[in-house]
């Protein structure tokens, strides 16, 4: 991919001006690229791309940190069994292969003074939550409409002579909020099935995880049809016909069918404005789905003090409070002697974290880190940096969160369909993979083919992307 040539398109067609183009893509994230694709694969190459940030890839997004390259978003080849594996093999994605089984060399746990939780009482705390959590996909799938949340059917399951409460807490937190962002309570039975939960791989490819939409970009800065660095700060659908829309340097495109991507956050808190507002069903639909917090704190030391183990967990009273940390030393990810830890909240903790000064969530760290490992091992770490993605104006939160009534179809419908000629794509559209990056891109082609059907009276062909 060449980033380089994508961001001289920025300097070309000056700033102020105004331009007529046939389909306009809102957003250079999965989505976007997703619809880009599809368009070309179809042969029609009458669009453009407006992207806000200086780089592609919207959530799917790499920096270096420590000496080496960490994904700021998404890490995982998501859901088990989706086809992001076979996305991922195509574009030759550098991955780990992500250990199914839990033992101490994938997870070490600890009690808050260091006490090492028994290798069989985890796993026994494990396999109780896992359990019950199936159960709970299948009782959804057989019982329409249940209003129980996720909190009310594990209550009623747990047997009560078994583990600590701190355990449970933090085994529940690893295997659900983890997974959703937000806690059982505020999730109903129906959080799409268990079988989303899981992952097939973490990416280590150092050229980032983007370099899956290599190819796409590659057909955008050839036919020039990329442009970085525009925000979006008005769209204007007044007229039966055209769409226009205003970036913030001044600049209106017009074009005869636009397609939104940007994420629900950017959509909820009115960063960019309708001329006139957008129907009452859209905004009820777009504010219906919480956008979740899910922040990563990438940690560099002088020197390793920690386990080997893939995982350390920090069971506390204090549910949610720095539960996980992920070891980039653990075998099989990067060269040893990083000495890269990644600690991981989300939700209501996550919340807290990207707004307090960085300063304090370090010293919170350091003192949850001589907990476990003692007050002389642990050193204050050389570099700290935070995701950053809930208060990011290009995202306002990282992916659309479960609804705590469940995913009403009526929703869903409301979601995607189109506001005269806007048309709305992003994760949080999806059917199937709401919150992971295949649901971005399965939205993008969704919108494409329908923007092809509808406004350009294009006939589908059976092509995959790209026509490969
Ligand atoms: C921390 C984190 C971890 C994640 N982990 C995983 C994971 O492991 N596996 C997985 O599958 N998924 C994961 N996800 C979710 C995944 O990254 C997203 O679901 C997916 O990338 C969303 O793609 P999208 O195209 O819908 O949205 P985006 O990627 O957000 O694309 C929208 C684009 O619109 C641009 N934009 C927004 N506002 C404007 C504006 N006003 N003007 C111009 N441009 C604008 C944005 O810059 C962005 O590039 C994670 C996300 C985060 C944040």
């Amino acid at each position: 991919m060449n980033q380089k040539n994508a961001g001289k398109l920025v300097e070309e067609g000056g700033t102020g001006s105004v331009r007529d183009v046939e389909v306009l893509i809102l957003g250079a994230g999965a989505a976007g690229l997703g619809a880009a694709g599809t368009f070309l694969s179809q042969g029609f190459d009458q669009f453009l791309v407006i992207e806000g940030a200086d780089h592609i890839g919207g959530r799917v997004h790499d920096v270096e940190f420590g000496g080496i390259r960490l994904e700021k978003g998404a890490n995982w080849l998501q859901p088990v069994g989706g086809p992001m594996k076979k996305i991922a093999e195509k574009a030759d994605l550098e991955c780990q292969k992500v250990k199914a089984e839990f033992n101490q060399h994938k997870l070490m746990v600890m009690s808050e003074n260091g006490e090492v939780i028994p290798e069989w009482e985890v796993e026994q705390v494990i396999t109780e939550v896992c359990d019950i959590m199936v159960e709970a996909g299948d009782f959804a799938a057989n019982s329409l409409n249940s209003e129980l949340t996720m909190r009310d059917f594990m209550a009623d399951r747990y047997c009560s002579d078994s583990s600590s409460d701190a355990l449970r807490k933090a085994v529940e937190w690893y295997v659900f909020d983890f997974e959703y962002t937000v806690p059982p309570e505020q999730a109903s039975l129906d959080v799409g099935h268990w079988d989303r939960v899981g992952s097939s791989g973490f990416v280590i490819d150092q050229r980032g995880f983007k370099i899956i939409f290599a190819d796409v970009v590659a057909h955008l800065v050839e036919k020039r049809r990329l442009l970085l660095n525009r925000k979006v700060i008005s769209i204007d659908h007044s007229q039966i016909e055209k769409v226009c829309v205003t970036c913030a340097d001044g600049t209106v495109f017009r074009a005869d069918a636009v397609l939104l991507t940007f994420s629900l956050g950017v959509l909820q808190s009115g960063l960019v404005e309708f001329t006139p507002p957008l129907p009452h069903w859209k905004t009820t639909a777009l504010n219906h789905t919480p956008m979740g917090a899910f922040t990563k704190i990438f940690l560099k030391f002088p020197r390793k003090f920690w386990d080997d183990s893939e995982w350390i967990m920090h069971v506390s009273d204090r549910r949610g409070y720095y539960p996980a940390f992920m070891n980039m030393e653990a075998q099989g990810l990067f060269p040893i002697g990083t000495n890269i830890l990644i600690a991981f909240v989300v939700g209501a903790e996550a919340q807290r974290v990207e707004n307090q000064p960085l300063d304090t969530t370090r010293e919170e760290i350091i003192t949850v880190m001589r907990g476990l490992y003692g007050e002389q091992q642990v050193p204050y770490p050389t570099d700290i940096m935070l995701s950053g993605w809930l208060n990011d104006p290009l995202q306002m939160g990282a992916f659309s969160a479960p609804l705590p009534d469940g995913a009403p179809s009526k929703i869903l419908h409301q979601l995607q369909t189109p506001v005269g000629r806007i048309f709305f794509g992003g994760e949080a559209t999806d059917d199937k993979f709401a919150g992971f990056v295949i649901g971005g891109m399965r939205s993008g082609e969704r919108e494409a083919k329908k923007i092809m059907r509808g406004v350009l009276k294009w006939e589908i062909k059976r092509k995959g992307f790209l026509g490969k």
